[in-house]
């Protein structure tokens, strides 16, 4: 459902609400110039966006009646982006405004273009929120469940393992530490024939040599000192289900050996015993390792990363996955809102843009733990990037105006497009497909030289 052009102007002089109306008029523009109003028009007309002069009556001259008129619409309608338009100089009372839930501020005098871009970045946010919450719903429908994803990149991890989970193919998970390979293990479970067996994980860095054996392949009784009495192993465990190795380029050369021969024969032998036993599993591994670099210095047998990586796939970092910091920061702010008893609105405008322009080493486990840190910590209403402990980052105003996008995008095809006629317009005009004089036009208007 496209989202609806209201804009909400709360001003009590008519003037400046005839200004305003004019400044906005690709928007159906409403007013009101107070608060008994603006909650009128707030409920009939539902605007993505209002502009609130902090100024109204019966306190015209100080903020208490914007302020509460602020946190009515906030709790009316959270979701709901509000510009508070505060007297020159008046930085403390509009910090304090967006402390209590606002998306913006503006100081008067209007310029009309700068109030016009901070309004056209706020319907495109909200338009935004609305498309992630669309993808969320069809998400949850989504069979790769726990999996949140929009990126390109993690949707076809999905696929894949949607496509590749019904077979009982060994797949290999690579990708950094934190970037989902348990989870997406996990679902590969949940999508087999063997969803109702076990899922056994076992992190093979985790657990030192000499344990690492009998916690695989089980041991008889009296196999060594403190081995009591007869215990299957890890993989005879995972029977008629899954076994997860996580970390498997940590498996030592001995225990490479001894895996390649059930993943060949699919029997184990427990230590101290002379028995086969059948096993019927399905193995998944994962690393963050090269196995490819260790197979080269001989630490890794070629043999068995063959076996293990009949399907492998590459889960990408979070840093590349664009669209999805964002999407599960909101997935984990509602979670740990729910856990924690809080009730944590929003991310400041500087949190969002801090999350974008980190690297995030730690991947979705590092976004996770530092909002959960943040909801338990934050003091104000919305999450600031402090409360993420992230270095704020100077928002390039310009990188989410649309016309500075679009006339950077035809810039940069008229140009290349010269530069394949080797400068002849018209040639050039062809290709882009425009007449000549369109093409002169936007030769002008982008002050390029030909
Ligand atoms: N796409 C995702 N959607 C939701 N949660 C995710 C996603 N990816 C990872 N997580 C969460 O992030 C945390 C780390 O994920 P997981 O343990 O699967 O990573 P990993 O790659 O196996 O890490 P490691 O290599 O360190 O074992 C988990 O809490 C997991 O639920």
């Amino acid at each position: 459902m496209p989202m609806n052009n209201k804009l909400l102007v709360v001003e009590d002089d008519p003037g400046l609400q005839d200004q305003l109306r004019w400044c906005f008029d690709r928007y159906e523009v409403v007013v009101a110039g107070d608060r008994a109003a603006a909650m009128e028009q707030l409920r009939k007309h539902q605007p993505p966006v209002v502009t609130l002069d902090l100024g109204l009556p019966p306190d015209a001259n100080g903020i208490s009646e914007g302020l509460a008129t602020l946190e009515a619409i906030v709790s009316q309608r959270p979701d709901t982006k509000v510009i508070v338009v505060t007297g020159q100089n008046d930085r403390e009372n509009a910090v304090r405004a967006v402390g209590s839930g606002a998306y913006d501020f503006y100081h008067k005098p209007i310029d009309a273009e700068i109030l016009g871009m901070i309004v056209n970045r706020a319907y495109r946010l909200r338009e935004l929120e609305l498309e992630n919450y669309a993808l969320m719903q069809q998400k949850t429908d989504h069979s790769v469940e726990g999996v949140v994803a929009c990126s390109a990149e993690m949707v076809r991890v999905c696929r894949t393992v949607e496509k590749v989970a019904p077979s009982n193919a060994s797949i290999l998970l690579l990708g950094d530490s934190g970037t989902g390979k348990e989870l997406c293990a996990r679902s590969l479970h949940d999508l087999s024939p063997r969803a109702s067996g076990r899922f056994i994980a076992i992190n093979c860095a985790a657990i030192p040599e000499n344990l690492l054996e009998s916690e695989l392949f089980g041991y008889e009784k009296g196999a060594f000192t403190g081995a009591a009495k007869q215990t299957p192993g890890k993989i005879e465990y995972a029977s008629g289900g899954s076994l997860f190795l996580d970390e498997v380029g940590d498996l030592p050369m001995s225990l490479q050996a001894k895996l390649l021969r059930f993943l060949q024969e699919r029997v184990v032998e427990r230590v101290g015993g002379r028995e086969e036993i059948p096993v019927d599993v399905r193995v998944v591994c994962a690393t963050h390792q090269d196995l490819q670099e260790k197979i080269r210095s001989g630490t890794f047998r070629e043999d068995l990363y063959y076996r293990i990586s009949e399907i492998a796939i590459q889960i990408p970092p979070l840093r590349e996955r664009g669209g999805d910091i964002l999407l599960l920061a909101r997935m984990y702010l509602d979670h740990f809102n729910r856990e924690q008893g809080r009730n944590l609105r929003s991310f400041s405008k500087e949190a969002l843009t801090a999350m974008e322009a980190y690297s995030w080493p730690g991947n979705v486990r590092e976004l996770k733990n530092r909002i959960k840190r943040a909801v338990i910590m934050a003091e104000g209403k919305t999450i600031v990037a402090r409360d993420l402990e992230l270095e704020e980052v100077a928002l390039d105003e310009k990188s989410l105006d649309l016309r500075h996008v679009r006339e950077q995008a035809e810039r940069q095809a008229i140009l290349r497009a010269l530069s394949h006629s080797a400068g002849k317009v018209s040639a050039a005009a062809d290709m882009l497909g425009i007449s000549r004089p369109t093409m002169y036009d936007m030769i002008r208007k982008l002050n390029l030289k030909v």
